[in-house]
């Protein structure tokens, strides 16, 4: 049972994580310090987010995907076939990663980003890091970080495989959309904060609750310039079959209460025709 004399106020402890965020790198210098399978999977994930890569490693030693995202990519990957030269290597840069097999070097690495202050990620030491990898889940716009936080990279990966099965695949499709049709009606009701933001903040969000993800996935421009002029020039939130003509037992807030009560009256009917059968049985033993 609850203790009467603890503070009521007390708040539950916080502490011991990381801070999960999406790091916008878009057009910023990031350099990798090495060529093997490692060092393959930073690129990957660093073209992604659009950044601009120098990458150093002495060719002998580069991984056959390595070379192939070199090939592929030649205006967002500077390739030097060299080792890491001294701490010249990492002027103008916003992130550093190491991908060696050489720990004394990739500590003299990050020891110099620190100087800098350069955050620097170093494969496998996380003493060195200032932040981890994570597994990751892409699905268009939908990207998922897993991260145990330096306790259990497998487990990491496990829990991928358990969260994608989990997962439609529609999901990065109907957000593409949803990004779509939010940008949309920011130009329609442009400005920051205020009340046209919090009423465009409300709409949103019941144009996301109320719509199933492969309907959200059908907002081709056409629909979202309707649902746009139905919904919001209108003030509701019109459901896909509503805009597509159609009516169904699908419909918007307004409509489901009344769907609500319709059901309550059948569940009513059926209970009292329950009772009434139990009677007419029990009167006839008798
Ligand atoms: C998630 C993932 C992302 C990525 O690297 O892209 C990632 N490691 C992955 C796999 C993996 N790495 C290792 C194994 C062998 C099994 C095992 O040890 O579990 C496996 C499993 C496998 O290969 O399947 C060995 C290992 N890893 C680290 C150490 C050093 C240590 O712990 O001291 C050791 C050697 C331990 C030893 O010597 O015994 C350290 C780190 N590895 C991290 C990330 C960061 C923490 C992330 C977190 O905790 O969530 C952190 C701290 C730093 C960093 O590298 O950023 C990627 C899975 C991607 C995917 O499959 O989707
Ligand atoms: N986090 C993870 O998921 C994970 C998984 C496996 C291994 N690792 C660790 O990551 C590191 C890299 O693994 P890998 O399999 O890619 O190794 P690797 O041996 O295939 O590659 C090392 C690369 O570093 C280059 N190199 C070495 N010294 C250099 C220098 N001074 N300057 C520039 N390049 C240099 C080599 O030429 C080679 O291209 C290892 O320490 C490994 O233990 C991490």
């Amino acid at each position: 049972m609850a203790d009467s004399c603890a503070s009521p106020t007390a708040p539950p402890s916080i502490g011991g994580g990381s801070l999960l965020i999406a790091w916008q790198l878009k057009d910023k210098n990031v350099l990798i310090v090495g060529g093997g399978e490692v060092a393959s999977q930073r690129i990957e994930s660093v073209l992604t987010a659009d950044a601009h890569i120098t990458l150093l490693a002495p060719a002998k030693g580069v991984h056959a995907r390595t070379k192939e995202l070199i090939d592929t990519y030649p205006s967002r990957i500077t390739y030097h076939d060299r080792r890491f030269s001294g701490p010249a290597e990492i002027h103008k840069m916003d992130m550093v990663l190491t991908a060696l097999d050489d720990v004394n070097r990739s500590r003299e690495i990050c020891e110099m980003c620190r100087k800098n202050k350069v955050p620097v990620n170093a494969a496998d030491i996380p003493e060195l890091c200032d932040f981890y990898f994570g597994a990751q889940i892409r699905d268009g716009p939908l990207q998922i970080m897993i991260s145990t936080n330096g306790n259990g990279p497998r487990m990491a990966a496990l829990m991928k495989k358990k969260i994608n099965s989990a997962l439609s695949g529609k999901e990065g499709g109907a957000i593409e959309r949803v990004g779509v049709l939010r940008s949309q009606l920011k130009e329609r009701a442009p400005g920051v904060g205020g009340a046209l933001g919090r009423k465009r903040m409300k709409w949103m969000s019941e144009v996301c609750n109320i719509w199933e993800m492969d309907e959200l996935m059908q907002l081709d421009d056409a629909f979202i310039t309707k649902l746009l002029d139905e919904g919001w020039d209108k003030n509701c939130v019109p459901t896909l079959d509503q805009l597509k003509g159609r009516t169904t037992r699908k419909t918007s807030r307004h409509t489901q209460s009344s769907d609500s009560s319709q059901w309550l009256l059948a569940m009513g009917s059926f209970a009292l025709g329950a009772v009434c059968t139990t009677l007419i049985l029990l009167s006839r033993k008798r």
